[in-house]
């Protein structure tokens, strides 16, 4: 019988990253790093003979050249990251993903152990 399961593939990556519009003072606008979770999902049939929704390894290999850019980097200076967000940084991820992975559900970006952002598209 065919059924529906999201499937997910956690990243991490290391950077740096300030605020730019955030008022004077808040210790966001310093210069400061975060080692950032990523979590990518994909909601889909689990195919009869694969026993899947798609291998693991196609979201790794979909992640591979944004974890290029994003690892070890200062985000300001990433395209399109000018005002490096939690919620800017999510939807940076899911434009980049969703055409090659067209089920994609959710991206799930976590700064710190307490606080992150989900993002389901448009
Ligand atoms: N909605 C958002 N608010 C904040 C973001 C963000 O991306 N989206 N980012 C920041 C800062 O980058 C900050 O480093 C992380 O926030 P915060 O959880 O406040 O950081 P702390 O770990 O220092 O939290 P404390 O509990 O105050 O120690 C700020 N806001």
């Amino acid at each position: 019988m065919t059924y529906t399961a999201e499937i997910y593939r956690e990243f991490t990556f290391e950077a740096a990253h300030l605020l730019p519009n955030v008022p004077t003072g808040h210790k966001c606008g310093r210069l400061h790093g975060h080692s950032y979770r990523v979590e990518v999902h994909l909601v889909g049939s689990v195919g009869d003979d694969t026993g899947w929704v798609q291998d693991f390894g196609d979201l790794k290999a979909a992640f591979k050249p944004l974890e290029a850019q994003l690892d070890h980097n200062f985000l300001n200076e990433v395209e399109g990251l000018k005002n490096p967000t939690s919620e800017v940084l999510a939807k940076w991820i899911w434009d980049r993903l969703v055409s090659e992975l067209p089920n994609l559900s959710e991206i799930r970006v976590r700064e710190t152990c307490t606080s992150g952002c989900v993002y389901r598209g448009a």
